[in-house]
């Protein structure tokens, strides 16, 4: 393969950094050197990064920092050779091999950290990340606590620097941010004070569906002068996440050196991470936390394998296939104006009167979905959701549309409302249980993740302040979440006839409700 060179800046430098950001020579397969401990089991550390590099069209080469007895569950002990003989490592790679990208993992301690520091400012001229390692996903130290403030003075020789947050914290010196929100703002005074740009990761945030990474540069030099970029992400369901910083670290170094922009490379490293983490369970490796299976997408499009995956796994693919009508959803004017509250209100009133007949065949529909149900949990499931829904339509017209005056006109379902209850109905007729509970789910599942957004912009002044609370109801969330795992289940036990029929059903329902939000205001 010919390589296309072609230089380029991916990052303006200001600030009190201590070099300019290296530049990137682009490059296909890119020579990405790992520095970084072991892992035995293969799934985290340098291991990983071979594999990471490799998955992600580089040329892998590796230098140990220290040698670690670790499996899935933990780490047993570390060996550390001497610092001298690392030195040497570095030499042998640099005097031989254009280094085309560096990735750090595990330094372990001050004279490791300083030795690769020294190499770092007098050799390497491409772009370096470094994953500030401190503890394993497994909760044992892999960096001794004297070594923090030298990890804190390596940032300003690195280009991009990978912390979770409980890392990011030991950076800025602060406690560990427990919001989204807060850790961004930790972020930036870490990009600040070091002139380094931080990849925020989201892997270890509770309480949500999300798994959201962002980029943040002070300096404001990601392109078109933006200090922040973010980038969603759903959490793959799943304890198999051993060595995904590693993992992560690994792929953007790569990619950066092959596309030249940080922003593209975590675009693609996340989209390669979470459909690995989607395969990670197939791979059965260990007890513990096991690793992510780095080459699932390869193989399966080599038809090396079946990529036969859990029912959890293939609705995340779902979700993901649904990326695109969810952003058109958030774009809509309706959806916009009624975040900002300038939403006309005869629209507002128009779109409710036809959410009301909606509710009340949706009530059917779920009524069906509880006829059909295999287990007595779930018929009860369903039968709560068709009662929920009925009597939604009911408060509809006691409060909302009664408000706005209109409670006893008769109204005609519009073409759109038709359409969606039209395939909805067509989703009972041939009593598959798996093809009507893909075709409800989208309502539950495209309105909660809406509502998660909604509900942030209402206020105590809001026109709509006691709609968009409505949203914010956890008895919903919980609904949300198991009308997943059913769905799941489902179409884990169903063929792949039945899994592309399940497929479709969600997929046209999911048009159907971009059409749906749509309409109010054309
Ligand atoms: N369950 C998950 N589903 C989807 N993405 C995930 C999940 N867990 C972690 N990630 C992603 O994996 C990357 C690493 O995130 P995390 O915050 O877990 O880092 P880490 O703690 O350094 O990883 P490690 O487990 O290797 O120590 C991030 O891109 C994060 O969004
Ligand atoms: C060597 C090594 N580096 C990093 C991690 C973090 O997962 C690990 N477990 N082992």
């Amino acid at each position: 393969m010919t390589a296309v060179e072609q230089t380029t800046t991916p990052a303006a430098s200001t600030s009190n950094r201590v070099h300019d950001r290296r530049p990137v020579t682009v490059r296909d397969t890119p020579r990405v050197l790992s520095i970084a401990g072991t892992d035995p089991t293969g799934g985290a550390g340098i291991q990983a990064d071979l594999k990471s590099i490799a998955a992600n069209g580089g040329y892998g080469m590796a230098v140990v920092t220290a040698l670690v007895a670790q499996n899935t569950r933990g780490v047993r002990s570390v060996h550390t050779p001497p610092v001298g003989f690392l030195r040497e490592q570095l030499h042998a790679v640099a005097d031989d091999v254009v280094i085309d990208a560096v990735k750090i993992g595990m330094l372990g301690d001050v004279a490791i950290i300083d030795a690769v520091s020294t190499w770092l400012q007098e050799t390497v001229t491409g772009p370096v990340v470094l994953d500030p390692v401190m503890v394993a996903t497994s909760g044992d130290r892999l960096l001794r606590r004297d070594a923090e403030a030298a990890m804190r003075a390596l940032l300003p020789h690195v280009d991009l620097v990978t912390p979770n947050l409980p890392e990011l914290a030991v950076l800025a010196d602060e406690p560990v941010a427990t919001s989204w929100a807060d850790a961004l703002a930790q972020a930036e005074r870490v990009s600040a004070q070091a002139g380094v740009i931080v990849l925020v990761k989201g892997g270890h945030l509770t309480g949500t569906t999300a798994c959201p990474d962002a980029l943040v540069d002070a300096t404001g030099g990601l392109g078109g002068d933006r200090s922040l970029i973010e980038f969603d992400g759903l959490r793959v369901d799943t304890r198999n996440t051993h060595g995904t910083g590693c993992s992560l670290s690994s792929a953007m170094a790569t990619l950066v050196a092959r596309s030249g922009s940080w922003t593209e490379a975590l675009g693609d490293a996340k989209t390669w991470l979470t459909s690995s983490l989607r395969h990670a369970d197939a791979l059965e490796v260990g007890s513990g936390n096991g690793p992510i299976n780095h080459f699932a997408e390869l193989w399966v499009s080599s038809g090396m394998t079946s990529g036969r995956q859990d029912g959890a796994g293939i609705l995340s693919g779902w979700w993901e296939d649904i990326a695109e009508v969810r952003t058109r959803i958030d774009r809509l004017p309706f959806v916009t104006t009624l975040a900002d509250g300038t939403l006309d209100p005869a629209r507002f009133a128009w779109y409710l009167q036809q959410d009301a007949i909606y509710l009340r065949a949706y009530s059917r529909v779920l009524a069906r979905a509880s006829a059909l149900a295999p287990t007595a949990e779930e018929q009860v499931f369903w039968a709560t959701g068709a009662a929920g829904s009925i009597e939604a339509e009911m408060e509809l017209h006691r409060t909302w549309l009664r408000t706005y005056a209109v409670s006893g006109m008769e109204v005609e379902p519009s073409a759109t409302t038709t359409a969606y209850l039209d395939h909805l109905h067509a989703a009972t007729v041939d009593g598959d249980y798996g093809r009507v509970v893909a075709a409800v789910l989208p309502c539950y599942w495209i309105y909660q993740d809406l509502g998660e957004r909604l509900v942030g912009a209402s206020h105590a002044e809001h026109p709509f302040a006691a709609w968009l609370d409505t949203y914010a109801d956890p008895a919903f969330a919980t609904a949300n979440a198991r009308a997943i795992e059913i769905v799941a289940g489902a179409v884990a036990r169903a063929n792949e006839t039945g899994r592309d029929t399940m497929r479709r059903a969600f997929l046209a329902s999911a048009a159907h409700e971009e059409a749906f939000f749509a309409e109010p205001i054309r």
